[in-house]
């Protein structure tokens, strides 16, 4: 039996990085997906391997069951969400390390390691061929570590006994709350995996999906009465969350009070945003008022991801080239490259 399961990407409208260190941020799925596929080995299948096929890189993995179970000398199966020792964390690093992932893809390795701890965890050592594609691009800011950790966790927990979900149904079935609080849970273990110090905000907002406001682990749904429009661009440049976010709380080492000033400052944007974007929208009129509310508070959240030392000269190109059209920009995700968000008015002159 085969189980897919996939899990969006997201937008951070406004709080990235600020919602590592406490700050309210909000965020949205966006219709991009990553899909993640377990085939469990029957008897008449032949080999006793742990398959991961990265379709996205082009990159293959096999281990024999074997191999893992001298890495794991303890099982680590567990029915709930557990943190990565150090010990196994040394152990998962070893197994990886023997993959030889070239150079260029190395980014790859701690999604592999991901992989590894999620599996042994909640599945146990067992032959399986996992298949891994995804809509979204790599490392470039919209969330594909959360939606890869949101979708595997998904696949992996269909086939135990902690969820409730009728596997003979075909086609797309959603979890019960309790069962997503349990997927969201075991992404965040993932995420801290790939990204060191994440706030959650990726995984949770990947496993509920819609707009969420977030803060200290705390979500709060929001209703949006408005359709905001908006152009995403890639600037293709590389880099890598951990590093960034890492950056980041060098910063606030160095700099305390400054940065507490815009940390804070970072909340109250994110917290008007959520009130606009709950609050009546009856006509024409206040729409653009709205948006043109969230231009500003777009810009100025700009403004403090550069004073994180966030930015990159592919952003700012970007955000001079939508500004002559008096298009307000500002990145979204961990930045240093990656993607660029622009809101698009309703009524444009
Ligand atoms: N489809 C995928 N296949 C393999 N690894 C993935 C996939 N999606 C995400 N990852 C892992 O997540 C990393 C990117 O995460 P990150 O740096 O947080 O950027 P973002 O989450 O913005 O895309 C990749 O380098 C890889 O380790
Ligand atoms: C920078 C940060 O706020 C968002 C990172 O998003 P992404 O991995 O770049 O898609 C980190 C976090 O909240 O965990
Ligand atoms: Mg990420």
């Amino acid at each position: 039996m085969e189980v897919r399961a996939r899990a969006p990407g997201k937008i951070i409208l406004t709080g990235e990085h600020a919602v590592v260190h406490g700050s309210t941020a909000v965020a949205t799925s966006i219709d991009l997906y990553t899909y993640v596929s377990v085939h469990f080995a029957t008897p008449s299948d032949d080999g006793d391997l742990l398959k991961l096929q990265l379709k996205d890189t082009a990159l293959e993995f096999s281990w024999p069951i074997s191999r893992i179970k001298t890495a794991f000398p303890e099982s680590v199966l567990s029915c709930t969400p557990t943190s990565c020792s150090v010990e196994v964390a040394k152990s998962i690093a070893a197994l990886v390390e023997e993959l030889d992932i070239p150079e260029a893809k190395i980014g790859i390795a701690s999604g592999v390691s991901a992989f590894l701890w999620l599996y042994s965890s909640i599945q146990g050592v067992k032959p399986s061929t996992v298949v891994v594609t995804s809509e979204l691009p790599l490392g470039s800011g919209l969330g594909s570590s959360a939606a890869f950790c949101v979708a595997l966790a998904s696949a992996l927990l269909a086939y135990t006994d902690s969820v409730s979900l009728d596997l003979s149904h075909k086609g797309w079935l959603s979890f019960t709350e309790k069962d997503l609080e349990l997927v969201n849970k075991w992404a965040f273990e993932g995420e801290k995996i790939i990204h060191g110090k994440p706030s959650g905000i990726d995984n949770t907002v990947s496993a509920y999906g819609n707009i969420i406001s977030f803060k200290s682990g705390n979500i709060t749904r929001t209703k949006s009465t408005v359709t905001l429009k908006m152009l995403i661009t890639n600037t293709k440049v590389g880099r890598n969350t951990k590093a960034l976010v890492a950056g980041v709380g060098e910063r606030m080492l160095r700099h305390p009070e400054i940065m507490a000033f815009v940390f804070s400052a970072v909340d109250s944007i994110s917290k008007e945003l959520t009130s606009i974007l709950k609050s009546p929208t009856p006509d024409e009129l206040s729409l653009t008022e709205k948006e043109e509310k969230i231009e500003e508070l777009m810009e100025m959240n700009q403004g403090l991801l550069q004073s994180m030392g966030v930015s990159h000269a592919t952003i700012e190109t970007v955000l001079r080239t939508t500004l002559k059209y008096k298009l307000a920009s500002k990145l979204t995700g961990a930045g240093g490259g990656g993607c660029v968000l622009t809101l698009l008015p309703t009524f444009s002159e």
